[in-house]
């Protein structure tokens, strides 16, 4: 019988338990062995390679995080590490590997196919939505509603108080999470790496707003802020505090982001990023290959495709927060 074998690695996210139980029960329906590989990169040199059952992956659906636990790995970076790992899957006669992460756990396995011809899909998951080449990573969806729910609530003391209030949102290198929630909020102040700003003329609005009774302000900053890039969380809450004289509180959202109930959106998403992974290694197409989810549809790019860029926000999405930087 045919083995593909499932990964999760590098920051874990919501969908990741929807995307796995997908892959065992498709993998199932196709007459194919599936595999979970325990602890991403780590176990996958450890050998803590197990055949998958529909006991593990039952009731997961609605679960944040992964069952199957992820992990950041140095020694993969060496060979010898590497060889380990393809000997355990050897093992297994697993030559075929479906892994959730973003690109640098693609580059990894990248370089385990040169190294050793194993084939591989991989999933974009992160909640930063930072991998180039697609509009959407899985996870991303579920986070925007934990920080959305924080916000409002956040929002709802912000005013019973008169007071600013400053969201952080992660995003290790990119805005996106701040930019789609700021705008889904109606923040009034937007502070990401890719928008330029100017802290005065964003002063000045604010001071006009409220001499004209505005009671609150919601301000949203990217995690990225920070070793003069753009104005930290606690340098905006002085600036506000001293330059805008309105009493204000941080709150930095940090890991909540990461977990809780996967939307429906990242479930169904999950589950055609599962399944068409799948149906690609079983197809005979051969060397490694990302699955990519763009104007509603599905396709697969090379690795280095999706290593040859840096991931940009639209243009469009920046031009709906500009008013939110001046
Ligand atoms: N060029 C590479 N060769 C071997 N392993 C790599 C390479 N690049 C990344 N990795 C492995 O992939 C892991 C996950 O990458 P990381 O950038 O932390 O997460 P993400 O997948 O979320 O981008 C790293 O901890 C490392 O073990
Ligand atoms: O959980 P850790 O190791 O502290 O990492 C935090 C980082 O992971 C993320 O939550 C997700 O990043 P990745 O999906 O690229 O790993 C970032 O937003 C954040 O900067």
């Amino acid at each position: 019988m045919m083995a593909i074998a499932i990964m999760t690695s590098g920051g874990d996210c919501a969908g990741m338990n929807p995307a796995i139980k997908q892959f065992v029960d498709y993998c199932f329906n196709r007459k194919v062995q599936p595999y979970l590989i325990y602890d991403g990169l780590k176990g996958l040199i450890d050998g803590d390679i197990r055949p998958a059952t529909y006991e593990d992956v039952a009731g997961i659906m609605h679960e944040g995080g992964t069952k199957i636990r992820s992990s950041r790995s140095k020694r993969f970076f060496e060979y010898k590490y590497r060889e380990q790992a393809y000997k355990n899957l050897q093992k297994h006669n697993i030559d075929k590997i479906v892994i959730l992460g973003g690109d640098g756990s693609f580059r990894a396995l990248n370089q385990f196919h040169k190294d050793f011809g194993v084939n591989f899909v991989g999933i974009p998951a992160t909640i930063d939505n930072d991998i180039f080449g697609t509009e959407y990573c899985l996870g991303v969806d579920t986070a925007l509603n934990v920080i959305r729910q924080a916000t409002d609530a956040v929002r709802d003391t912000s005013s019973s108080f008169k007071r600013a209030c400053v969201i952080e949102t992660m995003g290790r290198d990119c805005g996106y999470l701040a930019l789609v929630s700021a705008i889904a909020c109606g923040a009034e102040v937007c502070i990401i790496p890719e928008l330029d700003y100017d802290l005065n003329i964003i002063g000045e609005r604010l001071k006009k707003e409220i001499a004209n009774g505005r009671k609150y302000v919601v301000c949203v900053v990217a995690e990225g802020c920070h070793d003069n890039k753009c104005t930290s969380t606690q340098q905006l809450v002085d600036w506000l505090q001293n330059d805008i004289g309105i009493e204000t509180r941080a709150t930095i959202l940090g890991h909540v982001q990461r977990g809780g109930n996967p939307t429906v959106f990242d479930r169904l998403l999950a589950s055609q990023f599962a399944t068409f992974a799948v149906d690609r290694l079983l197809s005979g197409e051969k060397g490694g290959s990302v699955i990519v989810y763009n104007k509603s549809e599905f396709d697969f790019v090379s690795i280095e495709y999706v290593n040859s860029q840096k991931y940009k926000i639209k243009e469009e999405l920046l031009d709906l927060a500009r008013r939110l930087v001046n």
